[in-house]
């Protein structure tokens, strides 16, 4: 529309000129459309199998061996021989420069892409576990959260398994004040922050054990920015959380910081220690800030 639009104040076009190229422009929508479809159809199907553990995973303590990841066969690995641990319960902020590799680490955690080598969680080697049974038990708060079309209730609580009271809970834990109605349909104007807080309710009624937070490269407003924080390290207190920090602020609020540069671990500590580091990564990047 915006290529007709443009095209007719250009060439002075008139009502029917103008309407053949809105024509133009939406069928060239729908073919990238199409295009889109066909892509997906020749994806290879995520093998299903594995199996299911009851109870798991117990204790969260997620132990990485030697993963390495590169998207195509052809292609130079995004992450190179990770080793590290995370502890049950520990809150661990990833940072490095834009491109370094974090969500492609944070994306091996539910096994968005094959990688080489082993991630241990609660000792069982995720490989073994049936991927969908995996995803269900990791809370994922994506930097790009999506939000159906429907409404507040459908949004947090996609299969219907929740009562009110557990919604309701996760909503005020929050404090997502704007909603009255759990079947208010939900405007999709809302902010980038919002969207992450309202993944935060889903992550909430799960109650699952282990959440992933990959922070917005957007603007968030502070009193958000805050409240996010408070989520990750009060209401979360209780899980191992691993978060994608590109502002730093909060960097204090974590136990651990790991940095990451070329897809490979530059230093792994808790923040006060490594701020002080003379010429350290974390403290080069928090200084620039
Ligand atoms: N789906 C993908 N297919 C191919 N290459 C990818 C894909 N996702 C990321 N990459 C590449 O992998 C490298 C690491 O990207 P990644 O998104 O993990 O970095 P990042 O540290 O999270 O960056 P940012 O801070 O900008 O979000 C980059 O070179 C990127 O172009």
């Amino acid at each position: 529309t915006k290529v007709g639009l443009v095209l007719s104040q250009i060439f002075s076009l008139t009502t029917s000129e103008h309407c053949f190229y809105d024509t133009i422009t939406k069928f060239q929508n729908q073919m990238i459309t199409v295009e889109r479809l066909l892509e997906y159809t020749k994806q290879k199907q995520e093998s299903k199998d594995g199996l299911v553990i009851e109870h798991w995973p117990k204790g969260c303590e997620i132990r990485f061996k030697d993963v390495s990841l590169s998207y195509k066969s052809d292609q130079d690995h995004v992450l190179k021989h990770l080793n590290f641990v995370i502890k049950n319960k520990q809150k661990v902020a990833i940072v490095g420069r834009t491109g370094s590799g974090k969500t492609s680490l944070i994306s091996t955690l539910v096994r968005l892409y094959d990688f080489e080598g082993t991630i241990f969680i609660g000792n069982v080697d995720i490989k073994t576990l049936p991927v969908d049974f995996l995803r269900t038990k990791i809370s994922v708060v994506p930097q790009e959260p999506t939000i159906f079309s429907g409404t507040l209730r459908e949004n947090i609580d996609p299969r219907g398994q929740y009562s009110d009271v557990d919604i309701w809970k996760a909503i005020s834990t929050v404090n997502l004040s704007l909603f009255r109605n759990l079947d208010e349909k939900i405007d999709n104007n809302l902010s980038v922050g919002q969207k992450q807080l309202i993944c935060m309710c889903r992550a909430l009624v799960r109650r699952n054990k282990i959440v992933i937070f990959d922070e917005s490269n957007a603007s968030v407003d502070s009193d958000t920015e805050a409240l996010i924080q408070k989520v990750i390290s009060d209401i979360f207190a209780e899980c191992t959380v691993i978060a994608v920090m590109h502002k730093l602020r909060y960097v204090l609020n974590f136990d651990l910081v790991l940095v990451v540069d070329k897809g490979m671990i530059i230093e792994y500590g808790d923040p006060s220690s490594l701020l002080k580091k003379k010429n350290g990564m974390l403290s080069n990047l928090f200084n620039r800030q």
